[in-house]
C-alpha cells in the first residue's frame, strides 16, 4: 500500500494530510475550517451532517450513515479536532505541512492525536458504503472540539443535550494510544484527571533575613509530600510486572509561581500538579490525603482544583458485554492482538460512558512510536491504512449486534 510520489499516493492518505493541515491547534484552534472540511466529506459521502453549536463557536459536527434499523441503537464513532499546540523548532519538519518522507512516515501535529482516528472512520465509512453495504445499527460520526483542553466546551456540554440524546448511541469507540509493538492496545476505563493548584501564603520581607513561615518552606514541603508519592506509585508500577501504567495513580508537578524580585521574599507562591487517578482509588480518602499534606504543612496553604473528575467507569471487557464481543472477535478473526488497558490520560470516553454509554478508546496503531503531544508527531502511511482496513471489519460488525435485551 506504500505509495512513492504524490500522484501514487492512496487517496485515503491524501485526504488525511489534508485534514492535518488544517490549524485546529490550540489555544486558537480554526474550528471553522474543520467544520467546513466535515461538512464536505459528508456532502461527498452523501452522509448527513448536523452541526450542534454547544457553546458560541464550538461546534459538534454529527455525520450520519442511517441502519436499516431504526429500532435499534446507534454506533458512535467519536474523535475530537483540536490537537495540542507544537515547539517547532524542535520538528524535522513544519507541523502543519504534513510532510511525507521517502519512508512513507507522515509527521505532523494531530498524526497520531487524533486526526488519523477521524479520517480511519470517514473512509471506513466511504469503503463500506461504495460496496452497497447497510447495516441494521446507525452509524454516526462525532467530530467535536476543545478535548485537548478538558472537553468542558466540547463533549462535557454535548452529552447533556437534546440532539445527543436523539442519537440513542448504544455504544461508542473513541481514541486510543499507538502501541510500539505488533499489538494494539484497546483501552476500557480511564483514570481520572485531578488538576490541583496549591497555594501557600507566608511572611514576606527582605530576601537578607532568615523570615520564619515562608510561603515557599510550606510550599515546599507539600511538594515534597506529594512527589514522594509519586515515587511510591512509580515504585509500585515498576515492582510489578502485571501492572500497566494506567493502574497506578500519577502526577507530576506541571506548574509554579510566584516572586517578583530576587531580594523580595513573596507573600504567596504557587504549584500545579497534574493528577492521574486510577479508577480503583477510593476518591474521598484520596482527597483527605492531599489535604492532609496541605495542612501538615502549616498555616495558609490551600489547594483548589481546575478539574476533578468523579465518574470513572468501566466498560465491560468479556462476552457478557455484546458490544466486546462483536469488537473482539474482529480482531480474533483478522489476528490482531489486543491489549486491553487502562487509559493513562483522560479523553471524551468519560463523558460518553458518565451517561451509560460503553465506550472502548482504540486507535488502530500498532508498530507506532507512542508520539502523542511529543515532538515530530508522525505515522506511517500504511499503517494508517491498515487502520482503515480494520474500521472496515469492525463497523459492520458492531452495527450488525443483534438486538439487545433492552431493544426488544
Ligand atoms: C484532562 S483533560 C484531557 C486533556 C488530554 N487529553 C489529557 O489527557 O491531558
Ligand atoms: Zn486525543
Ligand atoms: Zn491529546
Amino acid at each position: 500500500m506504500t505509495s512513492k510520489g504524490p500522484e501514487e499516493e492512496h487517496p485515503s492518505v491524501t485526504l488525511f494530510r489534508q485534514y492535518l493541515r488544517i490549524r485546529t491547534v490550540q489555544p486558537k484552534p480554526d474550528y471553522g475550517a474543520a467544520v467546513a472540511f466535515f461538512e464536505e466529506r459528508a456532502r461527498q459521502l452523501g452522509l448527513g451532517c448536523q452541526k450542534v453549536e454547544v457553546a458560541p463557536g464550538y461546534v459538534v459536527t454529527v455525520l450520519t450513515w442511517p441502519g436499516t434499523n431504526p429500532a435499534l441503537s446507534s454506533i458512535l464513532l467519536n474523535s475530537h479536532t483540536d490537537v495540542v499546540p507544537v515547539f517547532k523548532e524542535h520538528w524535522s519538519h513544519d507541523p502543519f505541512e504534513a510532510f511525507k518522507d521517502s519512508e512513507g512516515y507522515i509527521y505532523a501535529r494531530g498524526a497520531q492525536d487524533m486526526k488519523c482516528v477521524s479520517i480511519q472512520y470517514l473512509e471506513a465509512v466511504r469503503r463500506l458504503k461504495v460496496e452497497g453495504h447497510r447495516f441494521p445499527r446507525t452509524i454516526h460520526m462525532t467530530f467535536v472540539p476543545d478535548e485537548e483542553v478538558g472537553g468542558h466546551q466540547g463533549m462535557e456540554l454535548f452529552v447533556q443535550r437534546p440532539e445527543f440524546h436523539a442519537l440513542r448511541a448504544g455504544f461508542a469507540l473513541d481514541e486510543g494510544i499507538a502501541n510500539p509493538t505488533d499489538a494494539f492496545t484497546v483501552f476500557y476505563s480511564e483514570r481520572s484527571p485531578w488538576w490541583v493548584r496549591v497555594t501557600s501564603t507566608g511572611r514576606p520581607g527582605h530576601g537578607s533575613l532568615f523570615i520564619e513561615d515562608t510561603a515557599a518552606e510550606k510550599l515546599h514541603k507539600v511538594v515534597s509530600s506529594i512527589l514522594a508519592f509519586r515515587e511510591k506509585e512509580w515504585q509500585r508500577l515498576q515492582s510489578n510486572p502485571h501492572l500497566k501504567e494506567g493502574a497506578v495513580t500519577s502526577v507530576n508537578l506541571t506548574k509554579l509561581e510566584g516572586g517578583v524580585a530576587y531580594n523580595v521574599v513573596p507573600a504567596t507562591m504557587s504549584a500545579s500538579f497534574d493528577f492521574r487517578v486510577a479508577p480503583d482509588v477510593d476518591f474521598k480518602a484520596f482527597e483527605e490525603q492531599l489535604q492532609s499534606w496541605c495542612q501538615a504543612a502549616g498555616e495558609g496553604v490551600t489547594l483548589e482544583f481546575a478539574q476533578k473528575w468523579m465518574h470513572p467507569q468501566v466498560t465491560p471487557t468479556d462476552d457478557s458485554n455484546p458490544w466486546w464481543a462483536a469488537f473482539s472477535r474482529v480482531c480474533k478473526d483478522m489476528n490482531l492482538s489486543l491489549e486491553p488497558e487502562i487509559m493513562p490520560a483522560a479523553t471524551d470516553s468519560r463523558y460518553i460512558r458518565a451517561v451509560g454509554v460503553p465506550a472502548l478508546g482504540f486507535s488502530p496503531l500498532n508498530r507506532t512510536p507512542v508520539l502523542l503531544h511529543d515532538h515530530d508527531e508522525r505515522l506511517h502511511e500504511a499503517v494508517f491504512l491498515r487502520g482503515v482496513d480494520i474500521y472496515t471489519r469492525l463497523l459492520p460488525a458492531l452495527a450488525s449486534v443483534p438486538a439487545l435485551p433492552s431493544e426488544s
